[in-house]
């Protein structure tokens, strides 16, 4: 079976993981941080895409570097190439030249020569309509759609708990989870809880978000790049909001 990555509904987002950090890309950002086990650093190196069939490049050269549980913002216009690059990420499309991947680290900072593949099962991607992908509002409730609707035995019952279990441990939780445009087309409670959900996600994961929503997510963001028409991605500071 060909593997995908984890499809996340953006309510139900729960657990832990780790993706190392990488000394090199902490010191291309404004964040602090301590050396304690490995280092590793999620990578985009000079990734171009030109869909099948077609004659132009959707993106062109694209370097993206995010160290372990920090937080990437991608804006820019619309039809710049945002989702088309995300996908690529999730494993959903595959890069027409470069390489995406998880560059590990040796305590005194160098690059180690082996670099680790960035498989989609470590991926979990939020999609810009999620309702268009889920019919329950949590894991839970999407992992028991399924279940049975006649009434069965208490033997029945725990088979099915056992089941669900193995299957949510199978999937595990992803290293890295990219989300695009989490809080559009909701209502500011709901993106006061989305922004506060992000927060307290960053503390376990690797966030990659595309939003147009700079001023409510500035808080969060550790590194940022503008993707301009034509698929070309600039690492620049959020413009003043
Ligand atoms: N398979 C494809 N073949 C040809 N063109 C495509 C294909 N997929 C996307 N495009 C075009 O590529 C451009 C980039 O699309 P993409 O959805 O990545 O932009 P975006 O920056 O995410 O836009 P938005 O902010 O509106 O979501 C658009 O002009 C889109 O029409």
């Amino acid at each position: 079976m060909a593997s995908s990555p984890l499809i996340v509904s953006p309510v139900a987002v729960f657990g832990s993981t780790r993706i190392a950090t990488a000394k090199s890309c902490f010191r291309r950002s404004n964040l602090t941080f301590k050396v304690s086990c490995d280092l590793s650093c999620f990578q985009v190196k000079d990734v171009s895409y030109r869909p099948p069939g077609t004659q132009i490049n959707l993106l062109n050269e694209v370097n993206i570097s995010l160290p372990e549980k920090s937080f990437g913002l991608i804006f820019g216009r619309s039809g710049s190439g945002k989702t088309t690059l995300l996908q690529l990420i999730a494993g959903l499309s595959k890069p027409t030249s470069g390489s995406i991947y998880i560059q590990r680290y040796g305590n005194d900072g160098k690059a180690l020569q082996s670099s680790e593949e960035l498989t989609p099962e470590k991926v979990g991607i939020v999609f810009q309509f999620p309702e268009r992908y889920f019919v329950a509002d949590s894991v839970l409730e999407e992992v028991i759609f399924g279940w049975p609707r006649q009434r069965g035995g208490l033997q029945l019952k725990e088979l099915l708990a056992s089941k669900l279990q193995k299957a949510i441990i199978s999937v595990q939780i992803p290293d890295l989870l990219i989300l695009d445009e989490p809080l559009a087309g909701l209502d500011w409670k709901a993106r006061a809880d989305v922004v506060k959900l992000l927060k307290h996600l960053k503390k376990e994961l690797t966030l990659l978000v595309v939003s147009h929503d700079l001023k409510e997510l500035a808080p969060l963001v550790d590194r940022s790049w503008k993707m301009e028409i034509g698929g070309v991605l600039r690492e620049e500071p959020l413009p003043a909001c």
